[in-house]
């Protein structure tokens, strides 16, 4: 294994050619493709067509999770790809043990020089709000190249959009002010299911993840509580041996803060308006709930639902947070793990409020409750028409596994060779490939919200603010409307300049790019957004595009013959 890695290592360094890191997998190298994109790669050098010029798209047909929108992710790591394309000496060895013996020489010489610098990508800025049929990003260059990039180019951006659209809808359902925690690590598909998991939920809306290595690769915040086995760890009392605790000044020690613990939970059970809901709490778990306060004083939240919410968690908790008042500390608050969330929520935020009032703690009642167990979109909608009292949300499985929905149908269809362009039929109209190497654009209507994606042939001119234009259906004939756009966004970037001699986009930071997905997300019309029945948005091409796809569909489709 160590000797693998340090493989691993040496090859990453043969291979650092660009000013951009690797992919953040290491993974991620030139053999990180299907084999059918060698035997093509052979195919095209073997016939002299390797360095035709190709543009292929790179779009998906249907929006994920029964939605109308889609979040674009994945960018970053593709250009890393691009920048860094290189074979390693290692690399052409294996797949010349993997090709047939017949293919030529020759063919591996051509392998070792090539590298991504006569490839342009143009594409959508990640975090971007996008739609199906609209090319994500564009790759052109020389034919065998591009076809060896289609299958991880694929990988990195399909996985990463569908996980970015699933957080952006579990935002969009738990509402703008709720905390949401990204706990899905363990149940994650593997470690880079994980990593991703972490990297596209933050893009999407989440606050924080649970997950260390992603704090530390993505800079994403982590957070974190503990779990059962903490709780259920401690048999009794005595098990504390160091019971001392500073005030949060510095200005006294409390000697004997279980003590202190034991004599707020006494105090909590006389209480005139507490009294009768619980009676003998479970000591094991004050015992926990006291050894973890003793460790994170400032940080102490409890899981309270090891033996039972409300008769032991919620009262143990409320005495070690009543003993950290006196000492001057905030206890942060509870996680629910169990049961009904939106009553047990709704019975904890009752019993903080009365604490507040009964023993004069200000902002008690506003003690952090948080939930998980099982959430996913609609498990937040039925908490919010039941109505609940939760302020963050830890949610793991259903998220990063995308539980409903477990792939995004992302394509790459080669749309152009040799300025020839091609087009993809299928018996399925929604499959049939839009030609020719486009520009793409989002008209914004009166209201600010965006109206209609459009692509045009890459020399229209493009569509200009005020003047109306007609929107066409690409493959629905009676399907158009005219536009007058209040404002015209051009929507795809070059990334990846090639020789184009064009200015390469900057790869924004994380937290740029989450800020603008939230802002894209925004700035929807809301019934594009709904849950149920959302409206689709529209996404049309020109007038020019429209009768040249049709005149092209003619010329391809084979005429047939009835007997
Ligand atoms: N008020 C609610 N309305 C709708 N669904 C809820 C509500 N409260 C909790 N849930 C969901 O109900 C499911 C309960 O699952 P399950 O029965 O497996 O949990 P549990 O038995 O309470 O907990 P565990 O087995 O983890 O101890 C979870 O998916 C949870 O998110
Ligand atoms: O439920 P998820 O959305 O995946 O969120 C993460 C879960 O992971 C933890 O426990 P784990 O599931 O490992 O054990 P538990 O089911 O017994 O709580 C945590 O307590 C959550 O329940
Ligand atoms: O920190 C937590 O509470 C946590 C982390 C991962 C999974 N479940 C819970
Ligand atoms: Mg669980």
């Amino acid at each position: 294994m160590a000797a693998e890695a340090a493989a691993n290592g040496v090859e990453k360094e043969e291979r650092q050619t660009g000013i951009i890191d690797g992919p953040t997998n290491p993974m991620v190298t030139p053999l990180l493709t299907d084999l059918y994109q060698f035997t093509m790669a052979y195919a095209y050098w073997k016939g002299g067509k390797h360095n035709e010029r190709a543009v292929f798209d790179l779009y998906f047909r249907r929006n994920p999770f029964g939605g109308e929108y889609t979040v674009f992710a994945g960018l970053e790591e593709c250009i890393k790809l691009i920048a860094n394309f290189k074979f390693t000496e290692n690399e052409i060895t294996f797949l010349q043990s993997s090709l047939p013996p017949t293919c030529e020489g020759g063919f591996y010489n051509y392998l070792r020089g090539i590298d991504c610098s006569d490839v342009e990508i143009h594409a959508f800025s990640e975090g971007c709000v996008v739609f199906p049929k609209m090319p994500l990003m564009t790759i052109e260059g020389p034919v065998a190249v591009v076809q060896l990039l289609e299958t991880p180019l694929l990988n990195l951006v399909n996985y990463a959009s569908l996980v970015a659209t699933n957080a952006a809808r579990h935002r969009f359902v738990a509402g703008k002010s709720k905390l949401l925690l990204e706990f899905g690590l363990r149940r994650a598909q593997g470690p880079d299911g994980g990593i991703g998991a972490s990297k596209y939920c933050y893009m999407g809306g989440f606050d924080a993840t649970s997950n260390v290595a992603a704090g530390k690769l993505f800079g994403i915040p982590l957070r974190g509580t503990h779990s059962h086995a903490f709780v259920s760890s401690f048999l009794r009392f005595d098990e504390i041996t160091e019971k001392s605790l500073h005030s949060c000044d510095g200005s006294n020690v409390c000697e004997d803060f279980v003590s202190l613990v034991q004599i707020w939970l006494r105090k909590l059970k006389c209480s005139d308006s507490l009294g009768g809901i619980f009676g003998e709490t479970n000591l094991s778990e004050l015992a926990a709930f006291t050894s973890y306060a003793l460790a994170f004083p400032t940080n102490f939240l409890a899981l309270v639902d090891t033996y039972d919410v409300i008769r032991s968690g919620l009262p143990n908790f409320c005495a070690v947070a009543l003993a950290l008042n006196e000492l001057g500390y905030k206890a942060i608050g509870i996680r629910l793990d169990s049961g009904d969330l939106a009553y047990q929520s709704c019975e904890a935020r009752k019993f903080f409020r009365v604490i507040e009032k009964e023993f004069g703690v200000s902002d008690f009642g506003k003690t952090s409750i948080t939930a998980s167990n099982d959430l996913n979109e609609e498990t937040l909608d039925a908490l919010n028409k039941q109505g609940h009292e939760v302020d963050a949300f830890g949610i793991g499985t259903h998220l990063v596994t995308c539980y409903a929905q477990p792939a995004l149908g992302v394509v790459f269809k080669l749309v152009e060779i040799n300025k020839q362009p091609r087009i993809k039929l299928s018996e399925d109209v929604s499959k049939v490939s839009i030609p020719c190497k486009k520009r793409c654009y989002r008209l914004y209507g009166k209201e600010g919200y965006p109206l209609v994606d459009i692509m045009t042939g890459e020399n229209e001119p493009p569509p200009k603010v005020g003047e109306r234009i007609l929107c066409r259906h690409p493959f629905n004939e009676s399907k158009r409307a005219y536009v007058v756009p209040q404002r015209v966004e051009e929507l795809m970037k070059c990334f990846w300049p090639g020789k184009s001699g064009k200015d390469r986009e900057e790869l924004p930071p994380l937290k740029l790019i989450r800020e603008r997905c939230i802002e894209q997300l925004d700035r929807m019309r809301p019934d594009h957004m709904r849950r149920l029945n959302p409206t689709p948005y529209k996404v049309s091409v020109s007038a020019r595009l429209y009768d040249f796809i049709h005149f092209l569909w003619l010329n391809e489709a084979p005429v047939g013959e009835l007997q």
